[in-house]
């Protein structure tokens, strides 16, 4: 059976999903098994369409090109415009809501109430962003369970790279007693173009022109992005209880070009650190930007990729290192993760 799927943001990543499910249609069909309808998109300002029996994705990506919204769809008696994310996630026949509005630092929301209404409705979760997983994870993941759903937040971490995958599973038996890693793609990729000598506007610039950036860029340049990451790993992967307030945070803003030419000659870079480290029962969780090595190996890490090391107690520290940002690498992670929730549904665990 199809599975039918409400998109709640229509932005980059939203429209990156919808793109990949209909290129590879037949490849998830034959290989996966995996069949899937878009039932609803609901977007703040894009505006909102629903139909039962499946939109038109054609149709869809050509009322955005021409009006910049869904409104023009055209109308049948299947079709019901203007539900809000609440109504869509509430009154659709989805299956699963794919959450992927901004992500709000402070509060969470309304990304939150996205999660708990669709988990109370029966319907399971994929989601990109970090807002309800950092700051209610543990609540959220208890209510899915409840309500047999799944909730899936692969792209929550380092994008389409399996950073929250890879430990759970491929690692597991390991202690992983710490984790660094370079968490946010925006600041990585501004520091490298403002070593090759643009300024910190026009890297920010080209940084949010290719996606990359946070809806308030404030998000990345200040370490908040990498602060929620660093919850994410801390909670999902170590099991430890970390809040972000207890992330010592600083992001990029005070770095001059003059700090980073001075590193260079001294085969040195710059780079945006996240740290947690775990001893007996002590936890310090920090966000900074670093001078180190180019020899070292986050020094190789190029652009909007991420880098993390996991210290594991049995396997020694793994990295792994890919896409840190990026709307096909973000649309692909919620790929994995509806292949797995299908992987699920076969398994009848949901
Ligand atoms: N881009 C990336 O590389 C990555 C992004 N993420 C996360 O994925 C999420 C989506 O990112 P991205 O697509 O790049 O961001 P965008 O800003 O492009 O898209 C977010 C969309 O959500 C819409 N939106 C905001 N509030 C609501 C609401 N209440 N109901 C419905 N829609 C709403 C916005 O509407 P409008 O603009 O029309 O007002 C916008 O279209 C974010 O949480 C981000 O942190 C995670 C990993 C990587
Ligand atoms: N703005 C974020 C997007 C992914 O989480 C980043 O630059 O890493």
């Amino acid at each position: 059976m199809a599975i039918k799927l409400a998109i709640v943001g229509f932005g980059g990543v939203g429209q990156s999903l919808t793109q990949i499910l209909q290129d590879r249609e037949e490849m998830l069909r034959s290989e996966y098994g995996v069949e899937v309808i878009i039932v609803a998109v609901s977007d703040l300002m894009k505006g909102s369409v629903y139909d039962s029996t499946g939109l038109d994705i054609d149709t869809l990506f050509q009322c955005l090109q021409n009006q910049g919204t869904v409104d023009a769809y055209p109308d049948q008696d299947t079709v019901v415009k203007g539900w809000t994310s609440l109504e869509t996630i509430t009154n659709s026949n989805a299956d699963v809501i794919v959450e992927a509005t901004f992500t709000d630092v402070h509060t969470g929301e309304p990304a939150i109430s996205h999660c708990l209404t669709a988990f109370k409705n029966r319907k399971s979760v994929i989601t990109t962003n970090k807002g309800p997983v950092a700051l209610a994870y543990r609540e959220l993941a208890d209510v899915a369970v409840q309500n047999q759903q799944f909730f899936g937040i692969e792209g929550t971490v380092m994008s389409g790279t399996p950073a929250l995958r890879l430990p759970l599973e491929t690692l597991s038996g390991n202690e992983i007693k710490e984790i660094t890693g370079i968490l946010n793609g925006t600041t990585n990729y501004m520091l490298c173009k403002m070593e090759k000598g643009l300024s910190y506007e026009e890297a920010l610039k080209n940084a949010q022109n290719n996606g990359y950036a946070e809806a308030d860029p404030t998000n990345d340049v200040e370490g908040y992005d990498a602060r929620y990451k660093a919850v994410i790993l801390a909670n999902y992967v170590m099991g430890i209880s970390l809040t972000p307030d207890e992330v010592e945070c600083t992001g990029i803003t005070g770095l001059t070009r003059e700090d980073i030419t001075k590193a260079g000659k001294d085969e040195e870079t710059w780079r945006l650190i996240t740290r947690i480290q775990r001893k007996n029962e002590e936890v310090t969780a920090t966000v900074k930007p670093e001078r180190i090595s180019k020899s070292s190996p986050l020094a190789s890490v190029q652009g909007a990729a991420n880098a993390v090391i996991y210290d594991c107690d049995l396997a020694g520290p793994i990295m792994l290192t890919g896409a840190g940002a990026g709307l096909k690498e973000t649309g692909f992670s919620l790929l994995i993760d509806l292949i797995h929730y299908r992987k699920q549904q076969a398994l009848q665990k949901l």
